[in-house]
């Protein structure tokens, strides 16, 4: 049987007092593209910022490819992950946020090489050929000398991307990764971020405020309410399916409020 790429495990998150996330058991299976969609406030961006290690766990556990990302197994029990074990395992994720969060100081291929070199310490005539591969990818070969400040935001976010994929990652986490951008520039982001979901073998973590693209690209939408995931399945089954009504009655409102 097939293992789980992620496996979150009764995972519970609090700050303060607050329970945002409880005892949620998910998995992402290889090659598999998520989607997580629900009211705002309901916890999705938590969730992944779990899996992102910028949020530590309150209680449960995460694995990533069978290994724990926020512990180590030591003498047989599960203790605290060292930073270094973190380090290790986060290798396998890649992320792209909202705000670009390029090196400024860098030009477009220097952001593109960094990680390569400093962490996965790939030679810099090798890591500069796949930077510009993936350069050329993403549309951008023709920016690799100008600096961030340079680009237009779709752009800056195309070379986001670029960044995080040459890292071969097993996962990506693409977390509302158009909202900073103007309407006319959401597109080309979009566009990048299909063509890597059509070639099938990442697995793909979605938040977006793009109804129609999450749900065409999404093999499983999990449908976040009041910290817990309370309806999932495929676009196909649940869109005008009676059996979950609250994805339906969300897109219906949001359908609503984008058509004023
Ligand atoms: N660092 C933090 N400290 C305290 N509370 C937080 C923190 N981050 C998030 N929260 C709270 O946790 C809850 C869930 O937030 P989260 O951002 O995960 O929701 P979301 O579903 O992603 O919302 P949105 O769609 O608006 O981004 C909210 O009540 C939020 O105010």
């Amino acid at each position: 049987m097939t293992e789980p790429i992620v496996r979150y495990n009764q995972v519970s998150k609090y700050f303060g007092d607050l329970q945002v996330l409880n005892k949620i058991d998910f998995d992402i299976m290889p090659g598999e593209k998520v989607a997580l969609i629900g009211p705002s406030g309901s916890g999705k961006t938590t969730f992944a910022r779990l899996l992102m290690t910028l949020e530590s766990l309150s209680s449960g556990t995460i694995q990533v490819d069978g290994q724990y990302l926020w512990h180590e197994e030591k003498d047989g029990k599960l203790v605290k992950a060292s930073s270094k074990h973190l380090r290790e395992v986060r290798q396998n994720i890649g992320m792209v946020f909202q705000h670009f969060h390029l090196f400024p100081h860098m030009t477009v291929l220097e952001n593109v090489m960094e990680a390569q070199v400093t962490v996965k310490k790939t030679p810099e005539k090798e890591a500069e050929k796949i930077s510009k591969d993936m350069l050329d990818k993403v549309g951008l070969l023709e920016k690799a000398d100008v600096y961030p400040a340079q680009l237009s935001g779709g752009q800056k976010q195309r070379v986001a991307i670029a960044r995080a994929l040459v890292m071969k990652p097993k996962v990506m986490i693409f977390d509302e990764p158009t909202s900073a951008l103007d309407p006319e520039l959401v597109g080309e982001v979009l566009e990048i971020i299909k063509e890597i979901a059509d070639e099938g073998e990442m697995a793909m973590l979605l938040i977006t405020h793009e109804m129609d693209f999450a749900l065409e690209v999404a093999d499983r939408i999990a449908f976040f309410d009041g910290g817990k995931i309370v309806e999932q399945g495929s676009p196909e089954q649940m869109i005008n399916n009676p059996e979950t009504p609250r994805l339906n009655e969300f897109l219906s409102r949001f359908n609503a409020t984008n058509s004023l």
